[in-house]
């Protein structure tokens, strides 16, 4: 029997939209012979349609779609879709309205339904919000055929107590399917891509299929929803562990295995009719990170009816890398960057955005600020009389910058790409209403040690490629600066990068407590410092836009913290603090 694995991306809430993508496929493999077509979880709605769920007219909406496609299905054919399915059980006390849900459609019509059993509730995931667990894990058979598929969803893999030394559910879907003695399990996915996720995942497939001598196959969804970036790198294991495919990374695909019914295993096929059961290559983790934030940028345009964006280029590393996305994402046509010089900046800053406007050959504008700085300092002049200049000028100007962006964003109807960085998120160094203006904060998940380690490698797959740098070098070496003020450096306000990114990583994404950081060997007064900065934006944080998340911890849906608290940092053990530290690489 031949399977297709359909790695779609589908648009949050488009039911048609996504009907039409699935038919398309479906089409498509039934004409390469293929008996079975899986999808994505959620595949009629995208993943995650967070509170559309709670609409009933949406529901009903979605189960008439998902009617409405299998009537419209090619003879032949069977598909997996992910839909949801009404709770006939009591939906008071706790209980969920709803099943995440796998419909299996055959003969042109919707056969059965699958349920999903773990509901992940933390980070990003709220699935009990919308969901009632299932009770038990099902398979079917196809007319025609004696294989027991095993049907799972996502989450549903994740629980397998000798891979993580723990268990966080009480049971095991793979383990109930094994005992019913099912052939294959499929797994239909939403898993949004995290720096080091596809290792992980291979990892844990690999050991399940060893374990329970079951071939599975495994499918992701790809594309960028809002925050979300979902990677596909949809993969199939045999009952022996071997890796037999991976789709595309961070693209649309389409890969297909034949399943042996004599030695009861899947099989790599031969190509035919545009379907495959290629091995793509893992990617780096700059290329993986870049790929991610391309896809994320250029879907998050998309999807809100963006054609165009508009970022404010200060010949600095950040900017410079988001526009490089940007130009990636959508064409050099499509990015418009504004030079906005005030008397602080130093005369490299437009020489190196110059250039790195060249390299990308995306068209610029320069909007100088000093007359609009004096303006207001004029009026604000009588009410701060007597008061000495300070941080409230150096914001005046990066607010000056932010009401130009956001103008030029009304006037032309284009998307202001935002471009701070996780450290400077992470630490609030960056001037609310200024340059956190924008509509998507392209690189807010990107530690800064990691923003030059991209922009590194960027330059030097150009020259692989035997082109130019697309970064120009000098953006590479000068110490990074906000010009806010005459010869002003990060550096007289923060850590050194390498020992802030590594601070920030242990606090978190590692959940450590000051003394713990302090103890692998950070200076206590450093590590007082930068928690309490960090503790102390979260105000500033809940005002940015919406960030492309990229690490396991980001400052997006994944990240509840209080902004009216107080919490004591001060480390009680200084003495335990150990020199030197091993820092971690970022992220
Ligand atoms: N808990 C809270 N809830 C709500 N609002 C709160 C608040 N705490 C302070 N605030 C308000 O926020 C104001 C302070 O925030 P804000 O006005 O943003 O300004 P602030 O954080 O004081 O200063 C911005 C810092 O970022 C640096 N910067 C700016 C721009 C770019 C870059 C760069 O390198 O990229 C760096 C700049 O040099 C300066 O050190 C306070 O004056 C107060 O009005
Ligand atoms: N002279 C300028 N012209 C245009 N935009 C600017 C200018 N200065 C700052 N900006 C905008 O404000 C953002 C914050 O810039 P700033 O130089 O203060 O910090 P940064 O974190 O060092 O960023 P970058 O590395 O891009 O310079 C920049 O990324 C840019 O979008
Ligand atoms: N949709 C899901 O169930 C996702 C949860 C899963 N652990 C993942 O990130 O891949």
């Amino acid at each position: 029997m031949k399977i297709a694995i359909a790695q779609l991306n589908p648009t949050i809430g488009d039911l048609t939209g996504n009907a039409q993508r699935i038919l398309n496929r479906a089409y498509k493999a039934a004409d390469a012979g293929v008996r079975l077509l899986l999808t994505p979880e959620l595949s009629l709605c995208g993943y995650p349609p967070r509170d559309l769920l709670l609409r009933p007219s949406f529901i009903e909406a979605m189960s008439d779609q998902l009617h409405e496609l299998a009537r419209q299905l090619p003879p032949n054919i069977a598909v997996l879709v992910g839909t949801v399915d009404p709770n006939p059980g009591n939906a008071i006390d706790g209980g969920k309205p709803l099943f995440n849900s796998i419909a299996l459609l055959d003969n042109r019509q919707v056969c059965q339904f699958f349920h999903k059993r773990l509901l992940p509730t933390y980070d990003v995931f709220d699935e009990h919000r919308y969901f009632e667990p299932a009770s038990n894990s099902n398979f079917f058979t196809l007319d025609g055929s004696s294989i027991k598929i095993g049907v799972t969803i996502c989450e549903d893999l994740w629980n397998d107590e000798e891979f993580w030394g723990k268990r966080s559910y009480s049971c095991n879907p793979i383990a109930d399917l094994v005992q019913a003695k099912v052939d294959l399990i499929v797994n239909l996915s939403a898993s949004p891509y995290t720096v080091g996720k596809q290792e992980l995942r291979e990892a844990m497939l690999r050991h399940s299929a060893l374990r329970y001598q079951i071939p599975i196959i495994y499918t992701n969804q790809i594309g960028g929803n809002d925050d979300l970036i979902f990677d596909g790198s949809s993969v199939a294991f045999s009952r022996s562990g071997e890796l037999l495919c991976r789709a595309k990374a961070f693209a649309k695909d389409g890969v297909a295995l034949h399943f042996n019914e004599t030695n009861k295993d899947l099989e790599a096929i031969a190509p035919s009719d545009g379907l495959h059961t290629a091995i793509e290559p893992l990617k780096s983790k700059n290329e993986a990170i870049w790929s991610a934030l391309v896809l994320g940028v250029h879907d998050y345009a998309r999807k809100c009816g963006f054609g165009k964006v508009v970022i404010g280029l200060s010949g600095g590393i950040d900017s410079s890398l988001v526009a490089a996305i940007a130009t990636a994402a959508l064409g050099a046509e499509n990015v418009l960057g504004i030079l906005m010089p005030s008397p602080h900046s130093s005369p490299h800053s437009i020489a190196d955005a110059v250039d790195l406007a060249k390299n990308l050959g995306i068209q610029t504008h320069q909007l100088p600020i000093a007359e609009m700085m004096e303006t207001y300092d004029r009026s604000l002049s009588e009410l701060f009389a007597g008061m000495s200049p300070d941080v409230t000028e150096e914001n005046l100007q990066s607010r000056i910058r932010g009401n130009l962006l956001m103008a030029i964003a009304n006037k032309f109807g284009h998307l202001l790409l935002s471009t701070g960085n996780k450290s400077e998120m992470a630490v609030g160094y960056c001037t609310l209403y200024g340059d956190m203006n924008g509509g998507l904060a392209v690189i807010s998940d990107v530690p800064k040690t990691r923003v030059y380690a991209i922009c590194k490698w960027l330059n030097e797959r150009e020259k692989q490629a035997g082109r130019g740098e697309m970064i120009p070098g000098n953006v590479l070496i000068k110490p990074p600066s906000a010009e806010l003020k005459p010869d002003q450096k990060d550096e007289d306000s923060l850590p050194p990068y390498e020992i802030l990114d590594d601070i920030l990583y242990r606090a978190i994404e590692n959940h450590e407590s000051p003394v713990e950081i302090v103890a692998a060997g950070h200076d206590p007064a450093t590590v007082e410092r930068v928690v309490q900065l960090l503790t102390r934006a979260e105000f500033k944080r809940r005002q940015a836009p919406p960030g492309l998340k990229v690490t396991d911890r980001a400052f997006g849906t994944g990240w509840r913290m209080p902004i009216a608290a107080r919490l004591r940092h001060i480390v009680k053990n200084p003495q335990e603090h150990k020199s030197p530290v091993t820092l971690h690489a970022a992220p």
